[in-house]
């Protein structure tokens, strides 16, 4: 493993949540989004966070990384990052992977990926393993790429770095049901290196990965447990998500 600039305020494994966000309030143009928000990740696996569109999700993450206008307390590894610039809250050991796959177009996919290393060492080798198609296309423009695969390029950049925890804000959306499985399942391998806070909004990926859910609605938690508590309840899931679980329709 390689040793971050700041190692040595690393909690160890296994003390606890990775993050508790807790009394979280955000709001964007004086309009408040999220509303006392208050959970937990554990330091393995991912947990999704769910919920209805325009319950605050994507304003949940941007809240914890500080990119938009809130109050309430922010800890990573037991470490109060509320009060540091984004920047900081990065370099710290936060990654994010954005909702709308922010790769450079114009450069290649080697250069996205070079652009994006932070560590002294980063996980280049990691990377290829986790996606041989961007070996074979790093000579390639990134606007060249499909959907999936800039998604992928998207998630490359933040695993290049070790990292805390990786915020990965709705990764499948728009893409194919085959790069769907694809991108989940770089996900999952990612998942053992990292704990992650995933934005889905496809039932069967949250299925495949998530360890623990914690639902959104109006800007509040309303659910916050086991993903299989939730997700064995059908009458809940269509409550909550507004959706049906089409793995079980199948
Ligand atoms: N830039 C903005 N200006 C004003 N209101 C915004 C802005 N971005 C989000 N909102 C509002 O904040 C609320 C929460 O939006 P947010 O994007 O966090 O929800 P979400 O759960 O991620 O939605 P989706 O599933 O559709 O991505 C919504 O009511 C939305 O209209």
């Amino acid at each position: 493993m390689t040793a971050a600039s700041d190692a040595s305020a690393r909690p160890a494994p296994g003390a606890g949540p990775i993050l508790r966000v807790a009394g979280l309030t955000g709001r964007i143009t004086g309009q408040t989004v999220i509303e006392d928000v208050s959970f937990e990740v554990p330091a393995t696996g991912v947990t999704a966070l769910l919920g209805r569109n325009g319950v605050g999700k994507t304003s949940t993450i941007r809240s914890i990384l500080g990119l938009i206008e809130r109050t309430g307390s922010v800890e990573l590894g037991g470490i109060r990052i509320d009060a540091m610039p984004t920047h900081r809250i990065v370099q710290f050991g936060v990654g994010y992977v954005p909702e709308d796959r922010e790769v450079f177009a114009g450069l290649t996919v080697a250069e996205n990926l070079r652009l994006a290393e932070r560590d002294a060492a980063p996980r280049r080798e990691f990377i290829a393993r986790l996606f041989p198609d961007l070996v074979a296309r790093r000579d390639q423009r990134a606007g060249t790429l499909s959907g999936g695969q800039q998604q992928m390029v998207s998630l490359a950049r933040a695993l290049v770095n070790e990292n805390r925890l990786l915020l990965v804000d709705e990764p499948t959306k728009g893409l194919a049901p085959r790069i769907v499985d694809e991108v989940a399942a770089a996900l999952g391998e990612a998942a053992r290196t990292v704990p992650i806070l995933l934005v889905e909004q496809n039932l069967h990926v949250i299925r495949a990965l998530a360890d623990r859910v914690v639902v959104l609605s109006g800007g509040r938690v309303v659910f916050a447990g086991a993903a299989s508590e939730l997700l064995d309840d059908e009458e809940r899931v269509q409550r909550l998500l507004g959706v049906h679980d089409a793995s079980e329709a199948a």
